[in-house]
């Protein structure tokens, strides 16, 4: 166990009575040749110069700079001395009101005082460095007569290598314990401690972490450094109290030991599309939500082909661990369909059996096929994302395929590896599958059963083993029955289909938007009001989880310093779209009517023909999806459908761009493709093309 993590401040009256710390601190004074008259001012005349001892300290007055801030905002008006002082006792800054000033000034609590135990006894500053843990020291507690005026609290702060950096301390009157003062700071020094374990370092990573990934970016979140080596270099004191380990004996483990997992695969989660937690276990089970930082130099050498881990035998990949992390698990919400999609994958994983993922635009379908890749025995290769519909006709076959030298007029000199022998040992993710062009979905399905793919331009046959994931959002059959896709293809790829529901449908949309904002906010992310959370509920969501992260991160800007997101935060084009799109569902029967914070009743009720594309129905109206694929949601008789209504909203924001799909893209949080589509393929009469 750490020694400080049994640590409690000495508040217990057995503790105070005899001794105990108090009594060891008397001892050592005697020992020493101290005497308890000393005068009042002898500490202040032995004093250093203030201004060299703060130079020094320059590290540790950044790390506590919050810390004290937050400390001097609570003690505001208590006649309370705030002070700071080094790992060698000297103080180094004092605040407080005129009169908690003076009291400290008149027991030589100023700038550049030595108060560690050699010079003025037991004290709260002087005993927490002897001690290394948090202590009180009350009136007579005091070793010199001159202090007993004094009641102090101290924790001292600690750097991610366990290194005593300073104490923080309050002093108040002698009639007042100190008491109350323990909690708040602990929660100082652990703000300290955690900005100094988050300090950059082009050599390391970190890993923030809890038990509840909600936790993950507050002041209880675990912070662990590790070397590119895979070896642990510090941690917070809130990490060794849920790994129960002292500071020594982390740094004596590594990071496959101790977290069941590889460096390469830290670096393949924060190169994922919103880098979620990641849920890894621990050697005795216990499960922990981890998210990683790295900074960009760091990703760059662990991403290089002879990253140092890998080198420096620290590590060979996720498959090649005890345990490989649980990608699928960040995914997991309590939500019942996602439930059902990650159960379904569990089973297949590492079968090789291809994967359609199917679901409206921004459901995640790219983040659950790097999950997939993640969870599997190929973790530690490539995850090569295609999208099918972004890349232009006529590149889309030398980039799949490759080429070789002077293969066709603008190919490179050399000639130029494609994309599916990238994805050689790893996983081939084809996005938009639906919108490949139809002579390339012969040659692809060519690979696909000969596992080998010819460069254009002839030269030899490579061989290639890849895992495949395809993934869309348009009607496979139906697109089958028109002639627009290959049958024998589809075949091929749906080994395994799976549905991402969209959010509208989903049960976790809170929990959603709290990982987001976690990620968003790693050093504590803002609440979500009842209010907001009220009107995201009844959101239609055209973009889904995009849109809703998109929503989100502008929100924790407005509301950076603030406790929760409020109406007040959301973006103006957000809220545009409620007013332009009034309708407001019927509430459910039995339901409570709770006022609709934007879209007001009265206008609402004048124009429900508007179908309120951005709104949720109050009945929801299942989603006719089959196996072969087919999302469009089933129509409701007499209204709308949902995707009639998404047309509506998509014209509504063209018109309120003034045509420009850049800025109607960027209004609804749905690409630009998606709006092509939507309009091109399935409202001929749109006009747009
Ligand atoms: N469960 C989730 N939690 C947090 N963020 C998510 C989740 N699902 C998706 N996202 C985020 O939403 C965005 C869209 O996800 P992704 O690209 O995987 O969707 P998609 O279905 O592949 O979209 P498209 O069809 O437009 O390609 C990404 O930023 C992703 O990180």
């Amino acid at each position: 166990m750490s020694r400080r993590s049994n640590a409690t401040f000495m508040s217990t009256p057995a503790e105070r009575a005899l001794g105990g710390l108090i009594r060891d601190s008397h001892e050592r004074c005697l020992a020493q040749g101290l005497t308890r008259i000393a005068r009042a001012d002898a500490a202040a005349q032995e004093s250093l110069d203030p201004a060299a001892a703060r130079e020094r300290s320059c590290r540790l007055l950044a790390l506590v700079a919050p810390a004290m801030e937050m400390l001097s905002r609570q003690t505001a008006g208590t006649h309370t001395l705030l002070v700071l002082a080094d790992a060698r006792g000297t103080v180094l800054q004092c605040e407080g009101d005129v009169p908690a000033l003076a009291r400290g000034a008149e027991a030589g609590l100023v700038p550049g005082a030595p108060w560690a135990e050699p010079a003025r006894g037991t004290n709260a500053i002087g005993t927490a460095l002897v001690a290394e843990r948090p202590v009180l020291v009350h009136a007579d507690e005091h070793f010199m007569h001159a202090c007993h005026g004094l009641s102090g609290a101290a924790a001292p702060v600690f750097d991610l290598r366990q290194n005593l950096l300073g104490v923080l301390c309050l002093y108040g009157d002698r009639h007042v314990r100190q008491e109350h003062a323990a909690g708040l700071l602990d929660v100082a020094a652990r703000m300290a401690e955690n900005l100094a374990c988050a300090e950059h370092g082009a050599d390391r990573v970190r890993l923030h972490f809890h038990a509840r990934p909600e936790f993950i970016g507050t002041l209880l979140e675990g912070i662990v450094a590790v070397g590119l080596d895979g070896r642990l270099l510090g941690a917070n004191r809130s990490a060794l109290e849920q790994l129960g380990l002292s500071g020594m004996a982390l740094r004596n483990q590594t990071l496959p030991a101790l977290f069941g997992v590889g460096i390469s695969a830290l670096a393949e989660q924060v190169r994922a599309a919103l880098a979620l937690p990641m849920t890894l276990r621990l050697r005795d089970g216990r499960p922990l939500h981890v998210s990683v930082r790295m900074d960009w130099a760091t990703l760059a050498a662990l991403t290089r082909p002879e990253a140092p881990a890998a080198a420096a035998g620290g590590e060979t990949g996720a498959a090649a661990l005890p345990w490989t992390p649980a990608g699928l698990c960040a995914l997991q919400t309590g939500d019942v369909q996602i439930e059902a999609v990650v159960q379904k994958v569990r089973r297949v994983v590492n079968r090789d059996i291809p994967l359609l993922i199917l679901g409206e635009t921004g459901t995640g379908k790219e983040l659950l096929a790097r999950a997939v890749h993640l969870e599997s025995r190929r973790a530690a290769q490539a995850f090569v994302a295609v999208n099918c519909a972004s890349i232009p006709e006529a590149l889309i076959e030398a980039e799949l395929f490759g080429y070789e030298e002077g293969a066709f007029t603008g190919a490179r000199r050399k000639g130029a590896s494609g994309r599916i022998a990238q994805a050689h040992g790893g996983t081939l993710f084809l996005d938009e599958i639906g919108d490949m062009p139809l002579p390339l979905q012969a040659r692809l399905l060519r690979v696909l059963q000969e596992r080998r793919v010819m460069p254009l331009g002839g030269g030899k046959a490579l061989e290639v083993d890849i895992a495949v994931i395809g993934a869309t959002h348009r009607n496979l059959r139906e697109m089958i029955q028109r002639g627009e896709f290959r049958e024998d293809l589809y075949y091929r790829l749906n080994g395994l289909v799976l549905r991402l529901p969209p959010l509208r449908e989903r049960s976790d949309l809170a929990l959603v938007a709290q990982r987001i904002l976690a990620h968003e906010c790693p050093r504590g992310a803002p609440r979500i009001s009842a209010e907001v959370m009220s009107l995201f509920e009844r959101c239609h969501w055209p973009g889904n989880v995009r849109q809703l992260a998109n929503v989100l991160r502008a929100a924790a800007v407005m509301a950076a310093g603030e406790p929760q997101i409020t109406r007040e935060h959301l973006a103006d084009d957000f809220l545009d779209e409620f007013q332009a799109q009034p309708a407001r569902p019927a509430p459910l029967p039995g339901a409570s009517a709770t006022p609709f914070a934007l879209a007001d009743a009265s206008t609402a009720a004048s124009a429900p023909e508007a179908g309120g594309a951005l709104l949720r129905p109050a009945l929801s109206a299942p989603a006719a999806c089959d196996h072969a694929g087919g999302c469009e949601p089933s129509a409701p008789a007499g209204a709308m459908t949902m995707h009639e209504q998404e047309i509506r909203l998509i014209e509504a924001a063209l018109a309120a761009a003034g045509g420009n799909i850049s800025a109607a893209s960027k209004r609804l949080g749905i690409s630009r493709n998606t709006i092509y589509r939507k309009l091109r393929w399935n409202t001929p009469a749109s006009g747009i093309h």
